[in-house]
């Protein structure tokens, strides 16, 4: 059993993508809040999924990643193989969620539970803080890092276990425009080094510098999904229209 998650974990050949959403439905409380959407995300894209409040760009983000389960429809990746899925995949939360420890460990951790050896683990986390200019605060605890910092640290997670897919839901929410700028640095970075990016984001400029491709949504709908300057230049919709005028709130 360890040795297979080590396999998984070291050696990905087959490949996860395309991941096709097929008429996900999620419902809670009797409200439909994700609404018979399909998709399908291939290799190479920076994926940005757009729309207004409760749009339902985080649902689907979540399901796609597997922390909920549809009421109906799937979420199928070409790989077949549910823990190797699994483990090919990150995720960065809007707030990083940081065990009371030093940064390193905080990367060692989530390592181990990937399935990395021990031996390895410590290079392999000083290399992914390196990659996001954090190893000089390996030693430093965590939670005493900056909000910037911190996010960095999610990032440095995520890159140490060299996901095939890196999910991103409002990474850089509570950041300053400069804390803001490194994270879509490292973001790109991962992106150069053949990392899938599917991320949701409210601020414009960034799905401007980051997409390629543009999923927008609007009251659980998938409305449209096209090559970002499409998008921008030409919304098909009067929901993406109104969006990008700064006229739909939800
Ligand atoms: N687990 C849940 N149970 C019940 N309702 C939920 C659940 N998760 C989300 N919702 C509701 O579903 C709708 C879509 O939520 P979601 O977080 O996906 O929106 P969003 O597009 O990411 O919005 P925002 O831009 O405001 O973050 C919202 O009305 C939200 O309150």
């Amino acid at each position: 059993m360890f040795l297979a998650r080590l396999v998984a974990a070291t050696a990905p050949d087959e490949p996860l993508l395309p991941l096709s959403v097929e008429n996900l439905t999620f419902e809670a409380g009797g409200t439909r809040l994700l609404d018979n959407v399909s998709l399908t995300l291939g290799q190479g894209m920076r994926t940005v999924v757009m729309g207004p409040n409760g749009a339902g760009k985080s649902l689907l983000l979540r399901l796609c990643h597997g922390l909920l389960r549809p009421t109906r429809g799937r979420v199928r990746w070409a790989l077949d193989d549910g823990e190797a899925v699994r483990r090919r995949q990150a995720f960065v939360f809007q707030r990083p969620v940081l065990l009371r420890r030093s940064t390193l460990a905080n990367v060692t951790f989530a390592l181990a539970h990937a399935g990395v050896t021990l031996r390895c683990r410590r290079d392999r986390a000083m290399e992914a803080l390196e990659r996001v200019g954090l190893g000089h605060l390996a030693g430093r605890p965590a939670r005493l890092l900056s909000g910037g910092e911190q996010q960095r640290v999610a990032l440095a997670r995520a890159w140490a276990i060299r996901p095939d897919v890196l999910f991103l839901d409002e990474a850089t929410a509570n950041l300053d425009p400069s804390a803001t700028r490194t994270i879509e640095g490292i973001v790109q970075a991962m992106h150069e080094a053949g990392v899938k990016i599917v991320l949701t984001t409210h601020d414009l400029g960034q799905a401007r510098r980051l997409a390629d491709e543009i999923v927008f949504l609007h009251k659980g709908r998938l409305v449209e999904h096209r090559p970002a300057a499409a998008f921008f230049e030409r919304p098909r919709s009067e929901q993406a229209r109104a969006f990008l005028d700064g006229r739909l709130m939800e």
